[in-house]
């Protein structure tokens, strides 16, 4: 029966070494179980109802992408869709969290029906190459300094915004140490090192008595508090327009580049460079993101730690249902996910930076036209503590700069679309 499902042969591969690249994805993304909920109750939401939503949004979307399209792929709400969600949509617009997933269902509707026409393929194929980067590495830096915040690296002052804190604070040290250990583990070829970080630190963190014991496993909390509370009725109001259209937007890069980096390393492009089966793909995303706001939890997206499982030979879709399972069995440590302190999670979010921030690397640097509208984008995400915003602020200097140095040709109507949109959008908000 699995042959028949995942084709096995075809694809060159057996039980045991997808259970094995299963496993390697799993462990690599694990740290979502604990940051997800920390992040989320940040915005007031229940911290074991999202661990549960957390779980079953990732097994939803793991299933789904296995079975349906195959691809050795996994799936969970995903980082800076997180932080958007908490800081941006509920901590800087104020919208109430129910009102936020209500947007969160609304863009995955809108995602499935732009995945089933040619319209997606539009748009992101109209995104100049090096504003795809600075988004990336944007979105990296801004999970930089919700790290550095969460651990008293980064503490605000009345006189010059930011300042250093006490690093020589008990949760400083525990960052420091946890950022370190993740590194040095990568660096060594440990594929859970993340995993591994995290639970070091809040083992130290009871040893040192910062940190209460809760037991490490039990049922599953209740998800009544977040379950179906995703508020509809406002959504349709105009001014929410443009937080549906920022969660699409992101999810819409976030989701088009982690696909084709997996597939990419995994060799799933045709000879033309394409997915085979990208619409089932785009599919279970956005299935997953409507899924995953019912349940209670911000954007499922594919996750960049795939790369890890098909690394270690995960080749079909069988990969995507292991590691969905182990979302599954994940729902009965919640006792050990309430425990993970701030400071254990922090060196996390600056590592995650790392890895987002590489793609910078391709800017072509010695053409201003190019590297500028970059830098703005990247660098004004943690600054303006906004992706939607910062993307938008890219995407007019992209379409300015070349309007002023007559490079017309690098222009398309997408660009200067979107443009246009976030012009229209600042001016008026
Ligand atoms: N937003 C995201 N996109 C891709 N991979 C991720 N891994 C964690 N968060 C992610």
């Amino acid at each position: 029966m699995l042959e028949k499902l995942f084709k096995l042969k075809e694809h060159n591969t057996n039980l045991k070494q997808e259970a094995i690249a299963g496993l390697t994805t799993f462990l690599t993304m694990a740290y979502i179980i604990f940051v997800n909920p920390m992040m989320l109750a940040d915005a007031g939401m229940d911290h074991g109802a999202v661990f549960v939503a957390t779980c079953l949004a990732a097994a939803v979307g793991c299933l789904v992408m296995g079975l349906l399209a195959n691809y050795p792929i996994a799936l969970a709400p995903g980082m800076g869709l997180n932080a958007f969600f908490t800081y941006t949509v509920v901590g800087e617009m104020g919208y109430s969290w129910e009102t936020a997933l209500g947007a969160v269902f609304m863009s995955g509707v809108c995602f499935l029906i732009l995945s089933l026409v040619k319209i997606r393929e539009w748009i992101v194929n109209s995104i100049p190459m090096s504003l795809r980067f600075g988004i990336a590495a944007g979105i990296g830096l801004f999970l930089a300094l919700i790290g550095l915040k969460s651990a008293g690296i980064v503490v605000a002052s009345p006189a010059t915004l930011v300042t250093m804190g006490d690093i020589t604070s008990f949760p400083a040290i525990m960052a420091a140490l946890g950022f370190f250990l993740i590194i040095a583990m990568v660096q060594r070829g440990l594929k859970a090192a993340v995993i591994f970080s995290i639970l070091i630190v809040t083992v130290l963190g009871l040893l040192f008595g910062d940190v209460q014991y809760n037991g490490l496993v039990s049922l599953p909390p209740s998800i009544a508090p977040t379950f179906m509370k995703m508020d509809l009725s406002s959504v349709l109001e105009v001014s929410m327009l443009s937080v549906i259209f920022a969660f699409l937007f992101v999810d819409l890069f976030d989701t088009s580049g982690t696909l084709v980096a997996v597939a990419q390393r995994g060799g799933l492009l045709d000879e033309k460079g394409r997915l085979p089966r990208v619409k089932r793909a785009l599919t279970a995303d956005s299935v997953a993101t409507i899924a995953g706001a019912a349940l209670g939890t911000s954007t499922t997206t594919s996750y960049i730690e795939s790369t890890a499982g098909v690394s270690a030979g995960g080749r079909t879709g069988l990969t995507a249902v292991i590691v969905g399972l182990l979302f599954i069995a994940a729902l009965f440590i919640s006792p050990l996910a309430g425990m993970v302190p701030a400071y254990a999670t922090a060196g996390t979010l600056f590592y995650v930076a790392i890895l987002m921030m590489s793609g910078l690397v391709n800017v072509e640097w010695e053409d201003l036209t190019e590297a500028a509208p970059v830098v703005v984008t990247c660098l004004l995400m943690p600054l303006t503590f906004s992706i939607a915003n910062a993307i938008g602020l890219g995407f007019i200097s992209y379409a300015v700069i070349k309007l002023l140095t007559g490079r017309f040709k690098d222009l398309n109507s997408g660009i200067l679309v979107v443009a246009a949109l976030f012009m229209v959008k600042f001016a008026y908000s």
